[in-house]
């Protein structure tokens, strides 16, 4: 009855069909379906805490004088965010949604922790739906252990689990675990981790069915259990392995060269603006070899060109580092003998010796999308000196972390450098009270164009523009462009894309809304980002000795929680993310069916992964779905294959970026070589960049002598205003090609092609947000010789060649941006030498 072999998982999966349900199984389907009876009316209470959030929040809004969620503020527009992958709300740019309700709750509350005997309670009163669930089965059946072997199995272990957790040892330590007949040896229960899960996971359930698993699993294949049960002695071997391989508990055996090291961390904290990033850096100045990392090709950026220019603190004295910068999709090399690199976090090696290393915004080590390279990087760096950057909220997973490793931690606290005060009073809804120096904050592309809009049609001065879905190349230019004196530039409408890696001019922080869209509800920005955002006014060394940095909000009743926000605690980070990197999914892999799919691969690991309360599993579930998208190449494509793709930087939510991305897959696999012109082809991007380019060879950019008289650049047609989003993903399409030609350099030869493409796109993209209509023209430059109407009809009748002469954006300002934004005025090696 238990010798089952292994079945290819389709043949399994006939099998469970096949098998139908045992007569037992049907009687546990009944007693299942009762169950599920009982948890709708349990689903209910547990919902409850929810609820008593909602209420909680709904009373504190009242509180604060009605500024509640759902009470529409007058705030812009609230599409998705700035990637809405159908482009511009079609009812056009200044047209305001009404703010849907959110139920949601703040982001900053934390669920007080259940007591030992509520999570006692849920363990046993949770056991048996588990236990009876067909999810439950199909785990079972993809680790080889089939329907009749498990349904035995799982029938002895509930009771052997529930005199466990009833047992007087329970959340005292392994040691103390009852011990049972059936279950010879402690069943450890994880009550730490998953007490934190409970108060942090939107999804805990996925813990304690991660536990009930694990501990099936380990009693299912213990030495005395198997003696009774006798489950196949190589399924028992292969699953015992599966669990060593999926236990990530022990961090301090991790990264074995590390861990031999003593590695001195220096942890600084403090609010934005503190000076943090800069005594950090001015360690890694002084230093022979060293890395700094950021979260963002920006921040890799601005740290590169500031150490080889020397400009940062220590350097003083002009005299650069050479350094090199390395990001996932750019390398810039000035020097092969450079001591120092700056790179994106994900791309530092764990291979060199270095003396400092610098990891900027620590915080994001709890990120569950990204956290896990900051872990990583805190876990695996072979540095003598290691310094960390961020908030307060790090430090005590900071502090657990470098105490599993033995490694010591000195911590640098510091304070705000100029003053942030929250403003006595909004702008009472009215935009004509924008003033030079401020940055209007709003969370969607389509807001902030509106903002951008009703604001230069009041002031008559053109505003700069930033939000997440403009290349870095194209936000830095427009960050240029605001902190350019005499420009007529001077204010700034953004979305929260300007809380990191911008440094900026800013004088007042006027927030439209403090909410965003999620993709279902409008939820409340969590206290954090706005803290980050409201910390860029008055940045140090900006303004003028003795100012000071203002923040309010547009609408009056937005204010009070503004003001009760700013000063309140942030959340601690309660776990570091793990992720599963290539070697652990490889093992795993080899322990599976041959057939197993990737994506199942994955789902394995994170049904499986046991981790040390100080931590928790990076999200899957994007690899799973971006996995999903190449389902069709599985036959053709090996385990580093699948996992190179299933982990590059695609935009799930951008279709085009998408189909892009199906198109490389698709030319890889069929051709071996993934050329660039004709993946593409299908999107019709590059043509959508051919013609905004068209438009702007014929418009006419005023001369330095108009612009002195007031004249600004004509607005772009809507046709072209309709064609950013195009542009922005095209954007995405090449820098996602860059990044895979980095990894799979022979199939992706056209990396020159896509530098060059990314480029233009980025030069246009510069140019549609500069001419963004909106701004009223002075009279009598209406229409100025180049722009009038039936001068652009005549230029559209041009052949193309003709057009091509013509060079309405001056030659000395496409030169320059590129400059900028390839080299930034640095000499760097070209490709070939690297
Ligand atoms: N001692 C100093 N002398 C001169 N400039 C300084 C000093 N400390 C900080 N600065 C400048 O102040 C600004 C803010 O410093 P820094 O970027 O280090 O702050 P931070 O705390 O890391 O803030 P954020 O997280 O917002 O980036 C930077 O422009 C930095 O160069």
């Amino acid at each position: 009855m238990f010798s089952r072999s292994l079945l290819a998982p389709a043949e399994r999966q006939c099998h469970i069909c096949a098998l139908g349900l045992s007569r037992q199984r049907r009687a546990w389907s009944i007693a299942s379906r009762q169950v599920s009876t009982t948890t709708a009316v349990e689903k209910q209470q547990r919902a409850f805490p929810r609820e008593g959030d909602r209420a909680t929040y709904e009373s504190y809004a009242s509180r604060l004088g009605g500024a509640h969620v759902g009470r529409n503020g007058g705030g812009g527009s609230r599409s998705g965010p700035g990637d809405n992958p159908r482009g511009f709300d079609q009812r056009g740019l200044g047209q305001r949604r009404s703010r849907r309700p959110n139920h949601g709750k703040l982001p900053n509350e934390t669920k007080p922790a259940p007591t030992l005997e509520q999570l006692r309670n849920t363990l046993i009163r949770r056991l048996e739906p588990w236990i009876y669930s067909e999810t439950t089965l199909k785990k079972l059946d993809s680790l080889g252990i089939g329907i009749e072997d498990a349904e035995a199995l799982l029938n002895d272990f509930q009771g052997v689990a529930i005199r466990s957790l009833k047992g007087p040892g329970f959340g005292a330590g392994a040691s103390q675990t009852t011990e049972t007949p059936e279950a010879p040896f402690a069943l450890e229960w994880d009550v730490e981790g998953l007490t934190l899960s409970f108060q942090h996971d939107a999804d805990w359930m996925k813990s304690v069915e991660r536990a009930y698993l694990r501990q099936f699993l380990r009693w299912a294949t213990h030495e005395q259990t198997t003696g009774i049960f006798s489950l196949p002695e190589p399924l028992v071997v292969r699953i015992r392995e599966i669990l060593e391989t999926t236990d990530l508990s022990h961090l301090a055996s991790q990264f074995n060269e590390a861990r031999e090291m003593h590695r001195q961390f220096h942890l600084h904290i403090g609010p934005t603006n503190s000076g943090k990033t800069y005594n950090a850096l001015k360690a890694l100045a002084k230093a022979k070899t060293g890395a700094y990392a950021g979260p963002l090709r920006l921040l890799a950026h601005e740290v590169w060109e500031r150490m080889n220019r020397g400009t940062v603190g220590g350097l003083e004295d002009g005299q650069g580092r050479e350094c090199n910068l390395i990001t996932g999709e750019e390398r810039r090399i000035v020097s092969l003998e450079a001591g120092l690199t700056s790179c994106t976090v994900e791309m530092l090696s764990f291979n060199t010796p270095l003396d400092v290393v610098v990891i900027d915004e620590i915080q994001m080590i709890g990120d569950p999308q990204r956290g896990g390279s900051w872990t990583n990087a805190v876990m695996g760096l072979l540095a003598k000196e290691i310094h960390l950057c961020g908030e307060e909220t790090v430090v005590p997973v900071i502090q657990k972390l470098v105490a599993a490793m033995g490694d010591e931690l000195v911590i640098h606290r510091y304070e705000r450098l100029t003053p942030l005060k929250v403003l006595n009073e909004s702008l009472g809804g009215d935009l004509s009270k924008v003033e030079d120096g401020d940055c209007v904050v709003s969370f969607s592309r389509s807001g902030i164009f509106a903002l951008k809009k009703t604001i230069e049609e009041k002031r008559g001065k053109r505003c700069a523009v930033v939000y997440g879905a403009l290349p870095p190349e194209t936000r830095s230019e427009q960050a240029r462009l605001f902190n350019e004196p005499g420009n007529g530039i001077d204010v700034m409408v953004a979305s929260d894309a300007v809380g990191m890696g911008l440094n900026l001019k800013i004088k007042r922080i006027i927030f439209d809304t403090l909410h965003k869209w999620n993709g279902k509800e409008e939820v409340l920005m969590s206290f954090s980002q706005i803290k980050q955002i409201a910390g860029r006014a008055g940045r140090f060394g900006q303004h003028d000795a003795g100012s000071e940095g203002g923040v309010t909000t547009l609408n009056e009743q937005d204010l009070p929680l503004l003001r009760q926000i700013l000063p309140s605690p942030l959340t601690p980070v309660p776990r570091a993310a793990i992720e599963p990197g290539y070697d652990r999914l490889a093992r795993l892999a080899l322990l599976l069916p041959e057939e197993t799919p990737y994506a199942n691969l994955l789902e394995t690991y994170e049904n499986l992964v046991h981790l040390s309360p100080a931590c928790m599993p990076s999200a899957v579930l994007p690899h799973i779905k971006l996995s999903e998208l190449l389902k069709g190449f599985t036959k053709d494509l090996t385990l580093k294959e699948m996992v190179t793709f299933g982990f590059a930087p695609v935009n799930l939510r951008d279709g085009k970026v998408v189909s892009a991305f199906q198109n490389y897959v698709s030319a890889y696999v069929n051709e071996g070589e993934v050329l660039l012109e004709s993946a593409l082809e299908s999107g019709r991007l590059v043509p959508n960049l051919e013609l905004v380019e068209k438009t702007s060879k014929t418009m006419h950019s005023p001369t330095e002598s108009e612009t002195r008289a007031g004249a600004v650049p004509s607005p772009i047609p809507a046709t072209i205003v309709t064609a950013i989003p195009g542009l922005e993903s095209l954007h995405k399409a090449l820098v996602l090609y860059l990044w895979l030609s980095f990894r799979l350099p022979l199939n992706f030869p056209d990396r020159t092609a896509a530098s060059e493409l990314k480029l233009r796109t980025e030069v246009m993209l510069d140019f549609c947000l500069e001419r963004l209509p909106g701004l009223k023209r002075k009279r009598g430059l209406k229409h100025n010789k180049r722009g009038s109407k039936a001068e652009q009809a005549a230029l559209e009748a041009m052949p193309r060649d003709t057009l091509e002469k013509i060079k309405w954006i001056p030659r000395e300002k496409i030169d320059t941006l590129k400059h900028q934004q390839q080299y930034g005025n640095l000499d760097v090696l070209p490709d070939d030498r690297l």
